[in-house]
């Protein structure tokens, strides 16, 4: 029997776990996977390097139709491109991550960015793990399965820490926790757990926990289609 489709939402802030825990859950279930934040911060990082003034939205608004952002979805080798460039090393640098949230509250930049993503998970034939913030509530509100996951900022800001190699956990928190304000705050599409999520606190489950949990979700839907 040809297995159903199955678009799955996971949403949550920053150091929860979406990326991991959605690239281990479309590989386990031959899905493809998108990273939507990566998205953004190639729009970021684009206007940057194009000398664009991140605090003038409507310079930001000019442009937003400008680059060409081409994601790879396959959960064992993402990728990202602007206008053929790899930007997957340039994207997480802390000069795009500190503006990152500036740009991506901009009407303009998300209308395209949305536009882009559903048109990549229509396309998606066996179906399609799709991370961010605002997957569940805006991208794809007739997702198959939502996810919102959550952490305390302690836990979150060790995980970054520890990847950055930081050890400024404290700075690393603060860092965090103003960017969640921002990403929450924004009038158009904030950070915001869908009502029909099902919220994950992952602050003392093990990444492979997690994995389980969402498979097993995902499983149960799949199964009732
Ligand atoms: N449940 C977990 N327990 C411990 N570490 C985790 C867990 N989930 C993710 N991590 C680690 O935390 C870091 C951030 O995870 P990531 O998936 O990038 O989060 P997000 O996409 O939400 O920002 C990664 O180094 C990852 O390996
Ligand atoms: N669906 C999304 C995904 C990301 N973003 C923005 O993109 C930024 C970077 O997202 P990310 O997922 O790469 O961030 P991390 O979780 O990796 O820190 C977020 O802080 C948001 O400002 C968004 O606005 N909407």
């Amino acid at each position: 029997m040809e297995r159903a489709t199955v678009i799955v939402a996971i949403d949550g802030p920053s150091g929860t776990g979406k990326s991991s825990t959605s690239k281990a859950v479309a590989a386990q279930l031959g899905l493809s996977y998108l990273d939507t934040g990566a998205q953004y911060r190639a729009i970021t990082w684009w206007m940057v390097t194009n000398g664009i003034d991140i605090d003038d939205p409507s310079a930001i608004a000019a442009v937003a139709g400008k680059p060409e952002i081409i994601s790879g979805t396959d959960p064992s080798a993402p990728t990202i491109t602007v206008d053929g460039t790899d930007v997957a090393a340039a994207i997480r640098t802390q000069d795009v991550t500190s503006k990152v949230s500036a740009v991506s509250a901009v009407p303009e930049v998300r209308a395209r960015i949305t536009e882009l993503q559903r048109s990549i998970a229509a396309d998606a034939e066996n179906g399609i793990v799709v991370e961010g913030r605002d997957i569940g509530t805006t991208v794809l509100p007739d997702a198959d399965l939502k996810i919102f996951l959550t952490a305390s900022p302690e836990a979150r800001a060790a995980r970054r820490s520890g990847e950055l190699k930081s050890t400024d956990v404290q700075a690393t928190r603060e860092a965090l926790l103003k960017r969640d304000a921002a990403d929450s705050s924004r009038k158009t599409s904030p950070l915001a757990k869908a009502d029909d999520a099902v919220e994950v606190d992952t602050s003392d489950l093990t990444l492979q926990q997690v994995i389980e949990c969402v498979v097993t979700l995902v499983e149960e839907k799949r199964a009732a289609k």
